[in-house]
């Protein structure tokens, strides 16, 4: 269904006026965001600037306090559990593989939105699971216990459970955390396609600034639970931006090998460090 915001663009995802709190600490305060249908979308910023939690609430896994989050117009919090969860799917962080599941089983377990009562897995259920399960390179390990795992294989079976849920929305909460710079590349690249070639909305956390720009066509900036940069990377990634952000000097040029601005910490020895060495010294 399409949906025209206030300024007219069409949006898949829209928070409005968004406050959200943990019992009485408030964390994000009046918050708007809006995604265009088919863009993938980074949401970055400083642990503990509330990331987490924003993606927590347009994924109405938690309810805000106040404002509305409205995935093609309609409030989600007035959507039945079931069909919201074939339109966004979340990748949480991380996951504690304490049950004796294969991998299949628990790609299977995204399924569940399209499943009847006890009926078994359809015809579709199982070629949705073989598609993910091979998009993500999990399909050789489908036997395996998700506790013989290692961490970078579990983070692949869940994106893959994910896309078996077939959303309209993919969130993924830092999915490169547990992957080498190989897997890191493929996931981002196997996101990137399902944007492109699918249609699908990705919505990612990054702590990677590098990787968001080469890959993100939008990178939102969050501080103490405000955004405070929202826009395409080359137009609102700075020197003082990131400077502002992370609290460290940086240098950014253009890269001829990616095509994008790369990002690089430059190493700065503070007042405090020189002291104490002088002392030492
Ligand atoms: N369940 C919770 N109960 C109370 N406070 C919480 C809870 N989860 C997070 N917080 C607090 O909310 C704030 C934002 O946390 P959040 O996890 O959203 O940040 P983040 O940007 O995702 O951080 P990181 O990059 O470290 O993952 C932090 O101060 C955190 O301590």
């Amino acid at each position: 269904m399409q949906h025209i915001g206030v300024d007219g663009m069409e949006y898949i995802l829209e928070a409005r006026d968004l406050s959200c709190a943990y019992d009485q600490t408030t964390i994000i305060e009046h918050l708007d965001l809006a995604i265009e249908r088919s863009s993938m979308v980074g949401i970055l910023g400083p642990n503990g600037s509330g990331k987490t939690t924003l993606l927590r609430h347009i994924s109405a896994a938690l309810k805000p306090r106040s404002g509305v989050v409205l995935l093609n117009g309609v409030d989600v919090f007035a959507m039945r559990r079931r069909m919201l969860a074939r339109k966004i799917a979340y990748v949480p962080q991380s996951t504690a593989a304490d049950f004796e599941f294969s991998a299949m089983d628990v790609v299977m377990m995204g399924r569940i939105p399209y499943m009847k009562g006890f009926q078994s897995e359809s015809h579709a259920d199982m070629s949705a699971v073989k598609q993910a399960m091979d998009m993500t390179g999990t399909w050789q390990f489908r036997d395996r216990s998700i506790t013989e795992l290692s961490g970078g294989e579990l983070q692949r079976v869940m994106i893959a459970r994910a896309l078996a849920q077939q959303p309209e929305i993919l969130m993924l909460d830092e999915p490169t955390a547990h992957l080498d710079l190989q897997f890191q590349m493929e996931i981002l690249d196997l996101l990137r396609q399902l944007v492109d070639h699918h249609g699908l909305t990705v919505i990612v956390v990054l702590h990677d600034i590098n990787l968001a720009v080469q890959f993100c066509d939008k990178v939102v900036f969050m501080q103490s639970g405000s955004i405070i940069a929202d826009g395409r990377p080359q137009d609102v990634i700075t020197e003082q931006l990131i400077s502002d952000v992370y609290n460290v000097a940086v240098s950014i040029w253009h890269d001829e090998a990616t095509g994008s601005i790369c990002i690089a910490p430059v190493r700065q020895a503070s007042s405090e460090t020189s002291a104490c060495l002088k002392r030492i010294g």
